[in-house]
């Protein structure tokens, strides 16, 4: 595998990788292009998407402007979070309820309990790990023992995965921390798998289940999983986003959009350079989306969602 550049310096190879994943700002035309006839759909992932990666997990909070872009989109788009986070966690950073949220890496799904969303369908509903709850409970307690050697580690229960954070740990001990929480994987071979994220390792229910998973499943439940209608994107930052850019492109329903200031190999065709990109990009959406070209104006609804003018209800 060719040497992946960790920066802008990288200047030949990073032009060339960015001519081939564009900016959506830059290029707006060109994406809403490919929408057009179709409606809309948003996804969002939270962490280095909404907000900008910070060392405490804890404080990742939303700031005031990106709420108000996603609210406002919300009014305008079927639009939901697909986070790793707890659902219980991302809820209470995003605070809008006029959203769907699909938490644990998408094993954890609710719809809209207000605004535009909340009408038509009862709101989606869905835990496909449910059964994994007692397990995951007893693995938190195994895992912090297992981790608790290593300084500046942490384990953040995630209720259908568990997030062990080492970006406050020393690089030398990440060997022996892998090494630790691979063993307490191990011992529940069969039931649980091991994925990476941004400085996280994170024990998950062996389930063929993930983002891309999560986000056909909405699609479907909003009846939205038309390709000849519908045009969905989706925006994320990390490793676990790949499954929702990849179920996107195999099956023609929209755009992906990586998040990243380096080249990566990614299954998106997009790329902004950073959360505040994310923000000037999502805003330009909801200008968009105000004008007619929007063909929400025109359907007004859909299986779960329909299109109202409550961007403050929240
Ligand atoms: O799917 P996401 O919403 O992107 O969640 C993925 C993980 O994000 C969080 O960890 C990452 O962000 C933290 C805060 O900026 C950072 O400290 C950490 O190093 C990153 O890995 C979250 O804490 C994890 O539980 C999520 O699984």
């Amino acid at each position: 595998m060719p040497k992946v550049p960790t920066s802008r310096t990288d200047d030949a190879q990073f032009r060339e990788w960015q001519a081939a994943h564009p900016c959506p700002c830059a290029e707006f035309d060109s994406l809403i292009g490919s929408a057009a006839g179709k409606t809309m759909a948003v996804f969002l992932d939270y962490d280095g998407t909404l907000t900008p990666i910070v060392s405490d997990p804890d404080a990742a909070v939303m700031s005031a402007r990106a709420r108000e872009a996603v609210a406002a989109l919300a009014a305008l788009f079927p639009t939901a979070i697909v986070s790793g986070r707890s659902r219980a966690k991302v809820e209470s950073f995003v605070r809008l309820r006029s959203l769907f949220y699909a938490g644990s890496h998408g094993m954890d799904i609710v719809g809209p309990s207000a605004g535009p969303g909340a009408g038509g369908a009862p709101p989606v509903s869905f835990q496909p790990a449910a059964a994994f709850a007692p397990l995951m409970a007893r693995v938190i307690e195994e895992l912090r023992a297992a981790v608790r050697p290593f300084a500046g580690t942490s384990v953040e229960d995630n209720t259908f995965c568990l997030s062990v954070h080492f970006r406050n740990a020393s690089p030398d001990d990440f060997p022996r921390l892998l090494a630790a929480v691979e063993g307490c994987v191990a011992g529940h071979r069969g039931e649980l798998r091991l994925t990476r994220g941004r400085k996280v390792l994170e024990v998950r229910p062996q389930l063929d289940w993930d983002k891309g998973a999560a986000l056909l499943h909405l699609l479907e439940s909003m009846a939205l999983r038309d390709a000849e209608r519908v045009f969905s994107i989706y925006i994320g930052d990390d490793r676990t986003d790949e499954d929702a850019f990849k179920a996107l492109a195999r099956h023609g329903l929209g755009a992906g959009i990586l998040v990243s200031t380096c080249r990566k190999e990614t299954a998106a065709s997009w790329c902004l350079a950073g959360p505040d990109m994310v923000l000037t990009f999502l805003e330009r959406l909801v200008q968009w989306g105000r004008t007619p070209a929007n063909l929400w104006h025109e359907v007004r609804a859909c299986s779960g969602w329909h299109i109202g003018d409550n961007a403050g209800a929240d």
